[in-house]
């Protein structure tokens, strides 16, 4: 379902990622993992066309999306969450998920609702500011408004960072849930317990380069912890 072969970006001259290649299967959960700083939210961000590739290829169900712009991308059914839940602090969270709404070629008022089944956290909330939500309810709805795109691929990055410890469990429930219902999953995370509990496979970045890749089981590896470790 996607594909990322020889993939490189650079911020100006400092190049960062230096021919990333994996690919997700639909309705697998791929977890990108690694250290801070080896590239990981860059790797996501060259994936959505935020930082267009220096070289390299990303192909989305069979589409070379590489030249694309994001938003063509997210309607082609890519639905990215970016890290730091990004949300419209000042609309409420009814008109979070309404402007999302409209953005979107399907239209279909429907996705709001089903998005809020996703997180019924946020039910109560509609009327309230996004700017006022608590950190973990904004990635709530942060989640929520790329799931009213009505993606067939969510990619989201680190989703449960700084987050209070009650709603990490939600979101991780959330996210399983999600995967359970079929749709494929990018996530940027870097906790091993998290993984182990999510992925289908995996793969680890050092220095702009996959370094180890494999399926949930080999997280188990004492190799893999130490690449991971700070
Ligand atoms: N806008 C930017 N301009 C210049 N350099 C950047 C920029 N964003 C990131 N970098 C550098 O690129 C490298 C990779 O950063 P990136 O944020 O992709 O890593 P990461 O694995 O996602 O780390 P973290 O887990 O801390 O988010 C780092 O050396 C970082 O300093």
């Amino acid at each position: 379902m996607l594909e990322v072969e020889g993939l490189e970006a650079a911020y100006g001259r400092a190049r960062v990622l230096f021919g990333i290649d994996f690919a997700v299967d639909a309705g697998q959960l791929m977890c990108v993992m690694g250290r801070n700083g080896v590239g990981k939210t860059t790797l996501l961000n060259a994936v959505m066309g935020v930082l267009p590739p220096t070289a390299g290829k990303v192909v989305f169900d069979g589409r070379d999306v590489t030249r694309m712009k994001t938003h063509e991308r997210v309607r082609l059914g890519m639905g990215y969450v970016p890290q730091g839940h990004e949300t419209f602090p000042q609309l409420t969270v009814q008109e979070n998920l309404q402007v999302t709404l409209e953005a979107t070629r399907h239209g279909d008022r429907k996705a709001v609702d089903e998005a809020l089944e996703a997180f019924p956290r946020l039910v109560p909330l509609l009327k309230r500011k996004a700017g006022f939500l608590s950190g973990g309810q904004q990635q709530q709805l942060a989640i929520a408004r790329a799931l009213v795109t009505r993606p067939r691929m969510l990619i989201l990055d680190e989703p449960t960072e700084g987050i209070q410890p009650n709603i990490v469990l939600e979101i991780e429930d959330a996210i399983e849930r999600l995967h359970a219902s079929g749709l494929a999953i990018l996530l940027v995370e870097q906790y091993l317990e998290l993984a182990l509990r999510l992925a289908d496979r995996f793969v680890i970045l050092e220095g702009g380069l996959v370094v180890h890749a494999g399926a949930k089981d080999d997280l188990r590896d004492e190799g893999v912890g130490r690449m991971l470790a700070v």
